[in-house]
């Protein structure tokens, strides 16, 4: 059986998309980061982690697939806004410029552990800041890394991106596609 330890109800849309089956447990993590650490290790050390505390609620055939999405500006991570202020300084230094989103994800299975770090170019035209008041009363910024959704509203301010663009809203399919490959799980047989 596959499981999703994920609250993404992004995440499982992407997984249903390319016609998997699977269920999906709730977990969490501390998201802080560590000293030293780069974006990359940070996006990968915490998908193992999803995916490692899920594992305790499944079988050891079982198959944990977890991942962790994050915006990257000048080698720092952007987290989730809390507030407006928050969010206008978040976008004020995305604004007419780029950034990456990077994705790790993760697969445990018994004993095995794999991760995967992916990463998306993305470009925002300028962005004005009555825009950015209108933007944050949809509600859509809050629970989301950078405070943008490409999927929804988002999607106005970004004028190109080059990489995956299911990595932007939380899991690239193609690569977690090839990763499920290895564990014996192909898109093309699930029912
Ligand atoms: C940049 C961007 C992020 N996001 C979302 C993807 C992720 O769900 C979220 C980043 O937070 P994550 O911590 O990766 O995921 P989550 O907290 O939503 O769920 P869980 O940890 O339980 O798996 O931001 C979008 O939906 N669209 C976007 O364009």
């Amino acid at each position: 059986m596959l499981y999703l330890a994920s609250t993404s109800p992004r995440r499982r849309e992407l997984l249903q998309q390319i016609g998997l089956v699977f269920d999906v447990l709730k977990i969490s993590v501390d998201e802080s980061e560590l000293d030293e650490e780069s974006p990359a290790e940070y996006v990968a050390r915490l998908a193992v982690a999803k995916a490692q505390s899920a594992q305790g609620m499944v079988g050891e055939q079982d198959l944990v697939l977890a991942a962790d999405t994050t915006v990257v500006r000048d080698g720092v991570v952007i987290g989730k806004p809390a507030t407006l202020e928050e969010a206008m300084a978040i976008w004020e230094s995305l604004s007419g410029r780029s950034h990456q989103v990077m994705t790790g994800i993760a697969m445990a299975r018994g004993e095995l552990v794999t991760h995967r770090v992916v990463t998306t170019e993305v470009h925002f035209r300028p962005i004005s800041r009555p825009e950015m008041e209108a933007y944050w009363q949809t509600g859509e910024p809050q629970d989301k890394a950078g405070g943008y959704g490409i999927q929804g509203r988002g999607a106005i301010w970004v004028d190109r991106i080059a990489g995956s663009y299911s990595n932007v809203v939380g899991l690239p399919l193609a690569e977690t596609a090839e990763m499920l490959e290895a564990f014996g799980y192909s898109v093309w047989t699930m029912t």
